[in-house]
């Protein structure tokens, strides 16, 4: 499928599927062009600071209001906040692949919520997900009025059709879609995984770069917006809302994906991970991994994420006299981490595609036996750490696993032995 994109993060787009469809000078003209009608959807509070107010206006073949009632919808496995947890624990973490069920499931329903934080109606925190299915949301979609998504394809394309248009996204490859702006998945690979960070805090924006200039990490040009595209949904369509923790659904007579004309800097995005331009140490010692944020959720304390989404990307490891994977450590922030694909430093063999790990605020972790044996003996040269991407889920909020997480059969219960065999060498 080859898709046209606009390209930008939070940028002031302009699209119509149909030339002269976007009023020009003027948002809400007395009659739109063609008869369509105007709705704006407001991503930030009106009044919200310009540099991070976001809105976009749509231009429609009927106003999203005509969804009419909704009535309650079982989704058992997608759970919010952090009241939605089994129990904390004081240990690390770990989880194999997690399955993906043999029975037909689409997006909507393959969802599961592995460990969350926060409160969505406080609008805090955020969830750690993974979805896990082998069909296309046939006729269906979704709107989550609780938070924007970040999806991370694992395994499988994703085709998601939005109300602004389609993004193809594949592994490697993420997408935020904002919240409350409805979706489609398909999934034309069959048997699909990945991992949603579900964010009911503010949207997630480019960090700061500060001394690293005005270029790197991920630059803004490298986000891509889909081009307005509508649907001829005549035959109907079912949608399924998630709102205040809880699913509801409707059938609408019509598709949702009927926005004809589009502008405005609230909209879906997708960034290919190959072009995070990553920093990293060209003398001694291993940095900080905030070096490798893409995106970032602030709270309402400066520098302590709501959420951060922190990638481990393919990167040269020249650094002299350094042990080059990540220290021991104990963290007041808590860490969620994925693997799309590949091996990950600090954990060569035991930490597999798919799977996921989580050590909450002050849970020792660091690399396994392995991976110090090995680093603290090798001959330094450059080495590419090729082929590989993991990321992490990075919160100021302690995440709560979910029964699923915890008895779902995924549970890695030896973790812990990894780093048994760490001896005491102290010569004195
Ligand atoms: O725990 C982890 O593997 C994530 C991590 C990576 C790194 O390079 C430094 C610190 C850190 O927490
Ligand atoms: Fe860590």
């Amino acid at each position: 499928m080859s898709l046209t994109y606009q390209s930008g993060f939070g940028n002031e787009f302009a699209s119509e599927a149909v030339p002269g469809a976007l009023p020009q000078g003027r948002n809400s003209p007395q009659r739109a062009p063609f008869d369509l009608y105007a709705e704006l959807v407001s991503g930030t509070a009106f009044t919200a600071p310009r540099a991070e107010n976001r809105r976009t206006w749509v231009y429609r073949r009927q106003p999203s209001v005509v969804s009419g009632a909704f009535a309650p919808y079982e989704q058992k496995w997608w759970l919010s906040g952090a009241a939605a947890g089994a129990g904390v624990l004081p240990e690390p973490l770990r989880w194999g692949p997690f399955e993906i069920p043999s029975e037909p499931a689409d997006f909507t329903d393959g969802i599961r919520t592995v460990a969350a934080n926060g409160d969505v109606m406080a609008q805090s925190g955020v969830a750690a997900h993974v979805y896990l299915c082998n069909r296309s949301m046939d006729r269906r979609a979704m709107v989550n009025a609780d938070g924007e998504m970040l999806l991370v394809p694992q395994q499988g394309r994703l085709v998601i059709r939005t109300e602004l248009g389609v993004l193809e996204v594949k592994p490697g490859e993420v997408a935020l879609l904002p919240r409350g702006m409805a979706f489609r998945v398909d999934v034309p690979d069959g048997p699909s995984r990945g991992y949603i960070c579900e964010n009911y805090g503010a949207m997630f924006r480019l960090p700061e770069l500060g001394p690293i200039g005005s270029n790197g990490l991920a630059n803004a040009r490298d986000f891509q917006a889909p081009v307005a595209a509508y649907e001829d949904g005549s035959s109907g369509c079912e949608l399924v809302k998630k709102f205040a923790g809880r699913f509801w659904r409707t059938q609408l007579k019509a598709t949702p994906f009927n926005v004809v004309a589009w502008h405005g800097n609230l909209a879906p995005l997708k960034y290919d991970t190959a072009n995070f331009m990553t920093i990293g140490s060209i003398s001694f010692d291993h940095p900080d991994p905030s070096i490798f944020t893409v995106l970032t959720s602030p709270s309402d304390t400066p520098g302590t994420a709501n959420c951060d989404f922190v990638i481990f990307p393919p990167r040269w490891l020249v650094a002299e006299d350094t042990f080059r994977p990540p220290w021991y450590h104990r963290n007041v922030m808590s860490e969620f981490m994925g693997l799309v694909y590949g091996q990950y430093d600090a954990k060569p063999q035991g930490f597999r595609p798919g799977g996921a790990s989580l050590h909450n605020a002050f849970v020792p972790h660091g690399p396994d036996e392995e991976a110090f044996e090995k680093a603290s003996s090798s001959n330094l040269q450059p080495h590419k750490l090729d082929n590989t991407l993991a990321f992490m889920f990075e919160s100021r909020w302690l995440f709560h696993p979910t029964a699923y997480a915890l008895q779902g059969g995924a549970l890695d219960k030896d973790y812990a032995q990894c780093w048994a065999g760490l001896q005491d060498k102290f010569k004195p």
